[in-house]
């Protein structure tokens, strides 16, 4: 378990975490996410001591991390796949790890095989792709077989069947009895993943819920319709006390109605559909629309 107490971290006068309260239990895979520079990596930093808060505490099983000798025995984590030492092997890489922590050598095939790079143990790491890095980083995580693991972006530069084995691997790992709290900025990543979810937008907390809670509360139902007299249909609609906006490729998405509404009031005002269909807010649309107000980089529109 993993508790956060107005966990507060500034850098001059960016306040990267903002007075953040949660907790992450075991037992479950949490998303961790948020646009580019909402505070997730300060966050994960802080939960093993990489970064001293500001104010607020942060405790992993009750205790600061920092406190505990033999780290990796309590709380495994993939931050940056490319901190490594590139001229090492990765078996050595894991051997050294091991060895300050206290774990059996034996440990380190162990974990290889699980990561699927047995066949690349000897070779330099700098020699690794960035998938390769980051199975490492996932091998070192696990190396201590602990209770509690993070993951910092931990699908960057996997291929298709790699993300699918870390997905499954998260999914074991929680169903272990383990804390498995994991970071993006992409919903799509996450949702075949995770089953519960922090959202944070500048620091701050924005969502703490089950995907299920997440996805009920986010449904923003809407009909999509297509007809050769837009305006004409539009204005039924509105008349109606429908809310109708552009959508896609000249179709208009509306709001307040059925579907069978719509199609009786366009049946009775002469006006051809040619497409009339319920849709529902995909899980990014409602994550898009949730952190809208504290995306710090816009694309075209620079620094806001
Ligand atoms: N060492 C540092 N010095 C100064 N500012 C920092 C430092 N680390 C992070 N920040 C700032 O704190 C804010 C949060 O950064 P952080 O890396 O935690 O966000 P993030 O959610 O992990 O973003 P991303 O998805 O882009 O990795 C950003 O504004 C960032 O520029």
């Amino acid at each position: 378990m993993i508790e956060l107490n107005a966990l507060t971290r500034r850098y001059g006068r960016t306040t990267a975490v903002d007075d953040l309260t949660l907790t992450v239990r075991p037992g479950h895979v949490t998303g961790f996410l948020g646009p580019n520079g909402a505070g997730k990596s300060t966050t994960l930093r802080m939960i093993i001591g990489l970064t001293e808060p500001t104010s607020g505490t942060v405790t992993v099983d009750g205790v600061r991390f920092a406190d505990r000798p033999r780290g990796l025995r309590h709380a495994g984590a993939l931050l940056d796949a490319g901190d490594v030492h590139g001229g090492r092997s990765a078996v050595a890489h894991l051997w050294a790890l091991a060895r300050s922590n206290g774990i059996a050598r034996g440990r380190v095939d162990e974990v290889l095989r699980e990561v699927g790079l047995s066949a690349a143990a000897r070779r330099r790491i700098g020699g690794f792709s960035l998938g390769m890095r980051q199975r490492l980083g996932i091998a070192a995580a696990l190396l201590g077989d602990p209770p509690v693991l993070l993951f910092d972006e931990p699908f960057n530069g996997l291929d298709p069947e790699g993300v699918r084995w870390v997905r499954d691997l998260f999914r074991r790992l929680a169903a272990e009895g383990r804390t498995v709290f994991v970071s993006s900025h992409l919903m799509s990543e996450m949702q075949n993943c995770v089953d519960r979810l922090v959202v944070i937008g500048r620091g701050r907390l924005i969502a703490e819920q089950s995907l299920a809670e997440f996805a009920a509360g986010s449904t923003r139902a809407g009909v999509s319709v297509r007809t050769p007299d837009a305006a004409g249909l539009a204005a039924v609609l509105a008349a109606e006390g429908a809310d109708v906006r552009p959508g896609d490729a000249g179709a208009l998405i509306v709001t307040g109605l059925t579907a069978a509404r719509i199609g009786d009031l366009a049946l009775a005002h002469r006006i051809g559909l040619h497409e009339l269909s319920t849709r529902t807010a995909s899980l990014e649309d409602a994550f898009m629309a949730l952190t809208a107000d504290s995306v710090e980089y816009l694309a075209g529109e620079g620094i806001r």
